[in-house]
C-alpha cells in the first residue's frame, strides 16, 4: 500500500489529478473506473484545468462508474448521470459513447447489471479505479454484508447510507432505496486502486479498512488484499495514521 497524507485539499486534489493525467498521457486507451460523491469533486475539478490547459486529452479513454441510484431519472438533480456530466463530463473530450454508468432506471435491472458486465468484460481491465469510501466501509454502493457480490448487482442501501445521502435531497424519504453498484471482484481487479478519503468523520473507519481484520462487514477492508493500492488522505482523515 502506498499511503500519502495531505495538509491541505488543494494538494491532495492535484495528486489525485496528476495520478490520473499522468496515465491517460502514457496510456491514452486507458480505461478509467470513476467514483461519485463528495470525495472526487475537488479531484475532477483539476482534472478539468488539465484539459483546459492542454495537458491531457481524454478521447481515447474509456469510463465506468461505479455505481447509480435506482429509479431517479437520469436528468434527477441528483443522480448519478448529472453528477458526472455537471463535475466532468461536461467539460472534456470524452466521447460520450465511451462513459458508462449503470442505468437505475431500466425496466429490466437484472438484464442491465449483465450488460454493464459484458461492457466490463469487453474492456478487459480497469486500468485505474478511483474509491471514495462510505462512512460504514462501503466501496460503491457494496454495502456490509455476510457475504459480498463480485459483479455488478442491485443492492438494497442501507439506512445509515441513505442518512448520509440525504443531505443532497430534499428529505431523506427522497433518497433512493436501492442502487445498482459495481460489485468487489471488478473492483479489486483493477490493475490500480485510487483510495481518497476526507474528513475527521471518516479518520476511524479509514484507519480499520486498511489496517483492521479482513471482513465482508466491511467491505473496505479487501483493499488490503490488492497490489496496487494507492490512498491519498486529507490530515483529518489520516489522524490515527500518523
Ligand atoms: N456510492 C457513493 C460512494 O461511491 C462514495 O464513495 C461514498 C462516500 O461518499 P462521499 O464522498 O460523499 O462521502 O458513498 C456514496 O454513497
Amino acid at each position: 500500500m502506498n499511503l500519502h497524507i495531505f495538509q491541505n485539499q488543494q494538494e491532495l486534489n492535484e495528486a489525485g489529478a496528476g495520478i490520473i493525467t499522468s496515465l491517460v498521457q502514457m496510456q491514452p486507451k486507458a480505461v478509467l473506473g470513476l467514483a461519485t460523491g463528495g470525495t472526487p469533486v475537488g479531484i475532477y475539478e483539476e482534472l478539468v484545468k488539465a484539459y483546459n490547459k492542454g495537458r491531457v486529452s481524454f478521447k481515447g479513454v474509456t469510463t465506468f462508474n461505479l455505481d447509480e441510484y435506482v429509479g431517479l431519472p437520469a436528468d434527477h438533480s441528483e443522480s448519478y448521470r448529472t453528477y458526472m456530466q455537471q463535475h466532468l463530463f461536461n467539460h472534456i473530450d470524452l466521447p460520450a459513447a465511451q462513459a458508462h454508468i449503470p442505468n437505475g432506471n431500466a425496466v429490466d435491472l437484472e438484464a442491465e447489471c449483465a450488460h454493464y458486465n459484458e461492457l466490463l468484460e469487453e474492456a478487459k481491465q480497469i486500468d485505474l479505479q478511483i474509491l471514495g469510501l462510505g462512512h460504514n466501509g462501503h466501496i460503491g454502493f457494496n454495502e456490509p454484508d455476510d457475504s459480498l457480490v463480485s459483479g455488478t448487482h442491485r443492492v438494497e442501501l442501507k439506512e445509515e447510507t441513505r442518512e448520509a445521502n440525504a443531505r443532497y435531497f430534499n428529505t431523506i424519504d427522497e433518497v433512493p432505496t436501492h442502487a445498482l453498484t459495481m460489485g468487489v471482484g471488478t473492483i479489486l481487479k483493477a490493475k490500480t486502486i485510487l483510495l481518497i478519503v476526507r474528513g475527521a468523520d471518516k479518520a476511524e473507519i479509514v484507519h480499520r479498512a486498511l489496517t483492521g481484520p479482513i471482513t465482508t462487514e466491511i467491505p473496505a477492508t479487501l483493499l488490503q488484499t490488492h497490489p496496487h493500492l494507492v490512498v491519498l488522505l486529507d490530515a483529518e482523515a489520516g489522524r490515527l495514521f500518523e
